[in-house]
């Protein structure tokens, strides 16, 4: 019985202000009492989509209008098996309310972390937080190029950076980071720092994005992050996702998923393969490497978060 799958469609119901709905199970159910993203589970001959319709109406008496696939997870309880096929649904028709008498939401995005749901959830929540692009800067001539291309990017509607310049000595590298913290700030923007983990304790500092040499020494030794922050990681396989999520990573990228400019010389990873990997990782995976925007359906169908970029967007 424990060796059946059940499968589940769920979704992140967002609303033009960043707010995320949640439901409460009712207490007699498998993980009652915790809070879920709606939804439930398949019936026999129905596709996830139509699945995910049919709860929504169900359970909160609205209509799917505007979706697309967020994050897959595969989820052993003791008692059961899941493969929880979320959705982020952006666009609905109808106001939501608990069909069934469940207590429903509206949740802040960035509070989602204070709301207890059931173990399976944690990677769906760290999905939910994220958006589904996420540019690495490339390379400025001046501060003055620096902060321009900074500045476009956010007008592009760009709400994830990653600080990226190997070139750059320390100090000089820390003193840019600390003036483009605030600037993304001011956008609602959040940027990821190339450097060592203990800078996740400076208060200016939203998160830290590991190489792949970090990732290992720090899966070697045992380390783990529990904080609130965003911790990231370079990935390019099975094994480099599962250290990330070990060690507590929030998402990660994998690459190259294509021939890139920045890295001519790697051996591209090629679509199938890429998905095969990001199927069997239990955090968020942005696929990078010689992709363009249109390349962002596919990637969320094949199972990622979205698409990493130079490129596209510096
Ligand atoms: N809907 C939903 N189910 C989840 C989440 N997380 C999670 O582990 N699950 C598990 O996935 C399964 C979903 O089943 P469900 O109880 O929602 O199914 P359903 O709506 O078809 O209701 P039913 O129990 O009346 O058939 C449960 O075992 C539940 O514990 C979540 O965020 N949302
Ligand atoms: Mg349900």
């Amino acid at each position: 019985m424990v060796n059946q799958i059940v499968h589940v469609a769920a979704a992140v119901i967002e609303r033009g202000d960043d707010h995320i709905l949640l439901a409460m199970r009712p207490d007699d159910k498998h993980q009652g009492g915790l809070w879920e993203f709606p939804g439930g589970k398949l019936v026999a001959g129905e596709s996830v989509h139509e699945a995910l319709s049919r709860e929504l109406k169900e359970e909160l008496g609205i209509l799917v209008v505007d979706s697309s696939p967020l994050i897959r997870i595969h989820h052993e309880y003791p008692d059961k098996n899941v493969l929880l096929d979320v959705w982020r649904v952006t666009g609905f028709a109808g106001e939501p309310y608990g069909c069934e008498g469940q207590e429903v939401r509206w949740v802040k995005r960035e509070n989602l972390t204070h709301y207890e749901f059931p173990a399976a959830n944690n990677p769906i929540v760290a999905a939910a937080r994220l958006p589904d692009k996420y540019l690495v800067t490339g390379v400025f001539a001046t501060e003055e190029e620096l902060f321009r291309r900074l500045h476009s990017a956010m007008a592009l509607g760009l709400r994830l950076v990653q600080f990226r310049a190997p070139w750059l000595e320390s100090d000089a590298y820390m003193a840019l980071a600390e003036i483009m913290a605030g600037v993304c700030r001011e956008s609602g923007s959040t940027l990821m720092l190339k450097g060592d983990v203990s800078l996740l304790l400076e208060d200016w500092v939203d998160g830290i994005h590991l190489t792949a040499d970090q990732l290992q020494r720090l899966r070697s030794k045992g380390w783990q992050y529990c904080g609130d922050k965003l911790l990231a990681a370079s990935c390019h396989s099975d094994i480099e996702l599962a250290w990330a999520a070990a060690i507590g990573c929030s998402f990660a990228t994998l690459s190259p998923v294509h021939q890139t400019a920045s890295h001519p010389y790697a051996k591209n990873l090629g679509k199938t393969l890429a998905r095969a990997i990001t199927d069997k990782a239990v955090i968020p995976v942005f696929w990078l490497g010689g992709m363009g925007e249109d390349d962002l359906g596919s990637i969320k169908v094949n199972g990622g978060q979205g698409m990493a970029s130079i490129s596209c967007w510096w």
